[in-house]
């Protein structure tokens, strides 16, 4: 009611009602007191400490938010009392003075409780510090809360009416200084005596808050520090966080450095490994190669040493043996001679001394009896007589002595004879320890001849068994293979090449892809076709004749086996067809070369060779001798015979050289160019407007087994395949073109009808000299390799796809079963 009575009044006035009540904190005395007034009205935010500003987050929720307000505390006991103002009756700041000059604010009338606003209206006027008083104008003056200015002497507005008027404490009503006498009511002084131990009361309250406000001011204190230092573990563990965080990068960038050089050395490592792999297979292939080689050379040398040595031996072992029996028979005859003479002497010896001392023993008894019978008659001649006896006794004993010594000396004899006789026994004995020995060494010999033997016999049939082998693998491979080759591009003379791929190059090696030119449609597109081509084999830019010819070999091996084997060059001028023949490391040295150290090879398992080459042109359809004179070139007539029976074919006229060892093909081959070179300006002008044919003709037999075969190899470089609108030939020019076209356009014809199911189709042979001289090396007993060779030029594509297509046709083709020549001798 009260609160209502003064809005109306304000706004009687005119003036805003107050919408905060406008409290300024005493400079001393009550001071917390004050705040927690203030606190209980407006609740102003909590107060933290100038240098914590901020709530720190984990800590709990600031005290003054959760505890009692002080005049909630204050009110605590006033409840235990009904007759006590209620709790939120708010206390002016200045209680104790309050206390000391009873002088109570009027803004204790706001307590809605009738009695207490009774009470409460006493107006000893605004008990605000003296200092915090401003100098405030009449109108500007900040109102109470009850909106009535402070000075009644400048209150123009009635004030309410409240109990205070029931006392006149000298208000201005009846004019200044004039006060009237108070009523003094006792019980009301009683009233103010309880307020007065009520307000003592609510002191002791405040100061107990106060302990408390102290105590958790400590404690906030402690949180502070407890805060600061968990504020520095915080900042220590941040800038450790970010050391660690540092050094994981470190760590991440180095172990991603490492694992980076691991993966290299890794890669290396493999590549190494390969490499090393690689060389070890090539190092371990030499190794065997060389090592069957030694071996071979070993087993020769030691059946030829082991022979020698036998030989050699038993002559030593013979001469030994008769020296030796007849020094012992020279030794044992002088020694019995010796022995004999030595007997007779000492015998004769002894004989005459017995045959003397009974002779003197007889003629002393004769004179004894002669000195007895005359002792009678003749005492004196008695003592001469026994004289004569002592003497003669004397004699005796030395003669006695004599004999003792001969039967030593014999008994030495003898003892000499019977050593010397050990001895021949010894020397006898000694001669049958080395018979033993010479017996057990002809004994070891003789088995390992047989072993050898053995392994000659076995070697032999697994010699057989390998060109078995060796032959069905090769049938199986086909009769007719094609490999390709594309030469590289010349350093310095060629520069534009065409596109020609390898997709397989690391694999098998049997594609080759070519891009076609570019065409033109009527929409004016321009396209270009790819052509892929497969063959047997295709071999790239960086190709070596070696390994060319290692592909090869097997054919070659082949015709020392007894086939018909025929390998042609076919291409276009220029792509590379006499380099792979007939180079210093081409395919015709390689071949003579192996051929030579295979027949060579073979000869211990019985096998004798007979290699014979010729080397042959066929220029404008006729023959000519490269190995001939080469004034008669292109005028000796050379013909071709077939023997049908045989199935052989021979050249009337044309040279034959025995090949006797393999630096001959180069003789060979150097006379060839030679005589191509006279016939032509430029010997490869000549080369490629004409087909040479190598042929080598192998006639093995063996003296073991009584096999015998006969092989041909034929090698052929054949004339450039260029198309005879592309070449613009004229004239002599024009009639060479015309017979390269046509003798090529046979082999194909021949290679096509070979092909064709049908039995006993016609092979058109006849119809070119290439094809007839070639006619029992192109077809069912033989075996054929076409090498189509590949131009890298883009110059050159026309043709190049011209060559490949007309190559893949011959590889489509299947040509029936080789047939081996091979005879048994009756
Ligand atoms: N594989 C190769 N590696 C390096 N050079 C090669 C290769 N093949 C061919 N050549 C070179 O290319 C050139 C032409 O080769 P080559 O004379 O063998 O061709 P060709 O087909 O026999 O020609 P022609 O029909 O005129 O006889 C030669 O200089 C030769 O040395």
């Amino acid at each position: 009611m009260e609160t209502n009575n003064e809005n109306a009044s304000m706004r009687a006035s005119g003036l805003k009602p107050p919408t905060k009540f406008n409290y300024s904190p005493p400079k001393s005395g009550l001071s917390e007191m004050s705040q927690s007034v203030s606190n209980s009205r407006v609740m102003p935010p909590p107060q933290y400490p100038a240098n914590q500003k901020h709530k720190i987050s984990g800590l709990p929720e600031s005290v003054p938010k959760q505890r009692k307000t002080l005049s909630d505390r204050a009110g605590e006991p006033i409840h235990k009392n009904p007759a006590a103002p209620p709790s939120s009756q708010p206390v002016n700041g200045s209680v104790k003075s309050l206390s000391r000059n009873a002088s109570f604010s009027s803004s204790t009338s706001r307590v809605p409780s009738a009695s207490s606003r009774n009470t409460s209206t006493l107006s000893f006027g605004h008990s605000v510090g003296p200092g915090s008083k401003p100098p405030y104008t009449a109108n500007n003056r900040p109102r109470t809360a009850y909106g009535h200015n402070r000075s009644a002497s400048q209150q123009s507005l009635s004030r309410p009416g409240t109990s205070q008027d029931n006392y006149n404490f000298g208000n201005d009503q009846d004019g200044v200084g004039k006060r009237k006498e108070p009523i003094w009511d006792p019980s009301r002084i009683d009233k103010m005596e309880q307020d007065m131990a009520r307000f003592s009361e609510l002191a002791q309250t405040v100061e107990g808050a106060v302990t408390e406000r102290d105590v958790l001011r400590e404690s906030i204190d402690i949180y502070k520090s407890r805060i600061n230092e968990l504020e520095q573990i915080k900042a220590q563990l941040i800038s450790m966080n970010s050391t660690l965080q540092a050094d994981l990068e470190d760590k991440k960038v180095q172990l991603s450095a490492s694992n980076k050089a691991l993966e290299d050395v890794r890669r290396t490592h493999t590549f190494e490994v390969d490499d090393l792999r690689r060389k070890h297979r090539n190092d371990m292939e030499d190794v065997r190669e060389q090592y069957r080689r030694e071996a071979e050379k070993r087993r020769n040398d030691n059946d030829h040493e082991a022979q020698k040595a036998r030989k050699e031996f038993e002559g030593e072992v013979g001469k030994l043996i008769r020296l030796h029996k007849e020094e012992l028979g020279g030794l044992e005859r002088r020694l019995k001679a010796e022995v004999e003479e030595e007997r007779s002497r000492s015998t004769r010896e002894v004989l005459e001394a017995q045959n003397q001392f009974a002779l003197k023993l007889q003629n002393a008894s004769l004179d004894l009896d002669t000195k007895e019978r005359e002792a009678q008659t003749v005492r004196g001649e008695l003592i001469h007589i026994t004289s004569e006896l002592d003497r003669e006794k004397s004699l005796k004993a030395n003669l006695q002595d004599k004999i003792m010594e001969a039967a030593a000396n014999n008994l030495a004899l003898e003892t000499a004879n019977r050593a010397m006789k050990a001895k021949i026994d010894f020397l006898e004995s000694d001669n049958q320890a080395q018979s033993q020995a010479f017996a057990d060494l002809h004994r070891r010999m003789q088995e390992a001849i047989e072993t050898a033997a053995l392994a000659n016999e076995k070697l032999r049939v697994e010699e057989t068994l390998r060109r078995k082998l060796h032959n069905q693998v090769q049938e199986l491979k086909g009769n007719i293979r094609v490999f390709c080759r594309v030469r590289p591009l010349l350093e310095g003379a060629e520069t534009e090449p065409a596109k020609i791929a390898f997709p397989d190059a690391d694999s098998e090696s049997k594609e080759v892809v070519v891009q076609g030119p570019e065409q033109r449609s009527a929409l004016g597109n321009v396209t270009t076709a790819t052509n892929p081509f497969s063959f047997d084999r295709v071999f790239g830019p960086a190709s070596q004749n070696a390994e060319v010819f290692e592909e090869i070999s097997q054919l070659v091996q082949s015709a020392l086996d007894g086939y018909n084997v025929c390998i042609f060059c076919y291409g276009q001028t220029g792509s590379g067809k006499t380099h792979t023949m007939s180079a210093a490391d081409g395919m015709i040295p390689r071949a003579v070369q192996q051929i030579y150290a295979e027949a060579t090879r073979l000869e211990e398992k019985g096998w004798r060779y007979n290699m014979a080459g010729s080397f042959i042109e066929v220029y404008n359809e006729n023959l000519n001798d490269l190995l001939g004179k080469s004034e008669d070139l292109d005028k000796k007539k050379l013909e071709i015979r077939h023997d049908t029976a045989k199935k052989q074919t021979t050249i009337t006229d044309v040279t034959t050289v025995e090949l006797d060892g393999p630096e001959r093909v180069e003789q060979m081959l150097k006379l060839a160019s030679n005589n191509r070179s006279v016939a032509a300006t430029k010997a490869n002008e000549r080369s490629s407007r004409s087909h040479s044919v190598f042929i080598l003709k192998l006639v093995g037999e063996n003296s073991i087994t009584g096999e015998r075969s006969e092989g041909t190899l034929n090698l052929v470089d054949l004339a450039g395949s260029e198309r005879l609108a592309h070449s613009q030939a004229q004239g002599e020019r024009l009639k060479e073109t015309q017979n390269i076209n046509k003798s090529l356009s046979c082999l194909g014809d021949v290679i096509n009808a070979l092909g064709s199911s049908k039995e006993n189709a016609h092979i058109p042979y006849r119809n070119s000299k290439l094809t007839y001289l070639l006619q029992y090396s192109l077809g069912g007993n033989s075996k054929t390799l076409m090498f189509v060779m590949v131009s890298p030029l883009q110059a050159h594509l026309q043709e190049t796809i011209t060559s490949l297509k007309f190559a893949t046709k011959v590889h489509n083709t299947h040509i029936g079963t080789a047939k081996k020549q091979t005879k048994t001798k009756d």
